[in-house]
């Protein structure tokens, strides 16, 4: 089964199912093609298949960007035993990049459904607040909390997105938003309380959790993370001057601003990150805004098609 965001990326989603499709005449009937039709309709109609033909599902492939395979997850939430592929045609594609399959569509499609076996999949659970456990949603790749976040919700917001994401000049908008926080942004002060520890933290830039190493389309945030079912990994950016700010930003396609003694990271089992100011934070690139956030491993296994 497929479940196609026609719009993410440049929108070549549909273009790419329907000309594998007719190259292999010999899969005519086998597969449900559903195409989505507004922004969280993925996670609808995922919960809808679902219901309908849990049993007979072998895998729903998802084709788009993080985004429809965070709403495709979240339609998912209690139904653990589906199967899960990804096809990356989003303009981030973090998924597939943690997953080490190929980032072209069409060879990534033609090893989903050759070469490529299940592997289980240990997604990331998020509470906001005080809200009831039945709320908790789920991440697939990682959840950031502070600048980054701010920088993703400035273009989120930015009316120019949409036509740049058609011309593939997406990154602008990120370009423009890193350079404006850069000068607007203040620093937070957080708690953290993680495997026991209590820690009172001031001058954060920035903080996520990550499932594997990359994130913000192909940022290698994590470089030693490895999916597994215990812990995340977290990335803490601590006060730091504008220019090194920069300098992490070209360090970290590389995983090298790890080597920036502002820059901290750590293995956590769960972790509960609560501010006295509104915190900006994004899950798969999804913005929001809370005060209280609790992370824990999904302890449902999912099966997906990955290398790593
Ligand atoms: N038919 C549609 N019309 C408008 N928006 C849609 C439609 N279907 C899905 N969406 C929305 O498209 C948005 C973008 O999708 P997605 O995040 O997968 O792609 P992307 O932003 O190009 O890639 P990435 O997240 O990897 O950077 C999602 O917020 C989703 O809800």
């Amino acid at each position: 089964m497929f479940i196609i965001n026609p719009v993410a990326g440049s929108g070549k989603g549909e273009q790419v199912v329907q000309n594998y499709l007719v190259e292999h005449p010999e899969l005519k009937g086998s597969f449900k093609t559903y195409v989505t039709e507004y922004p969280g309709h993925a996670k609808e109609l995922a919960r809808q298949v679902a219901t309908l033909y849990s049993e007979s599902i072998k895998l729903l492939i998802v084709v788009g960007g993080d985004g429809t395979m965070y709403e495709v997850l979240n339609g998912l939430k209690d139904f653990s035993g589906i199967p899960l592929a990804f096809i990356p045609v989003g303009s981030g594609n973090d998924f597939a990049r943690g997953c080490a399959m190929p980032l072209k569509p069409t060879i990534n499609l033609h090893e989903t459904l050759h070469d490529v076996s299940l592997h289980p999949y240990w997604a990331g659970k998020y509470k906001t607040d005080f809200k009831h456990d039945r709320h908790e949603k789920l991440f697939a790749s990682s959840l950031g909390f502070g600048f980054d976040a701010e920088v993703a919700s400035l273009a989120n917001e930015s009316r120019a997105k949409k036509w740049l994401n058609k011309a593939r000049l997406k990154y602008l908008v990120y370009i423009y938003g890193l350079i404006l926080m850069t000068f607007k942004f203040k620093p937070k002060k957080l708690k953290l309380i993680y495997d026991g520890k209590e820690r009172d933290l001031t001058g954060i830039w920035m903080l996520t959790v990550s499932n594997h190493p990359y994130f913000g389309g192909g940022m290698k945030i994590a470089p030693n993370a490895t999916i597994n079912k215990q812990t995340f990994y977290i990335t803490i950016v601590h006060q730091i001057s504008k220019w090194k700010l920069l300098c992490l930003f070209l360090t970290v396609f590389f995983g090298k601003h790890l080597q920036l003694k502002e820059v901290e990271t750590f293995q956590v089992t769960d972790l509960e990150l609560t501010s006295d100011q509104k915190l900006t934070y994004h899950a798969d690139g999804f913005t929001d805004s809370c005060y209280r956030c609790l992370v824990r491993k999904d302890p449902n296994a999912r099966l997906v098609k990955r290398k790593l």
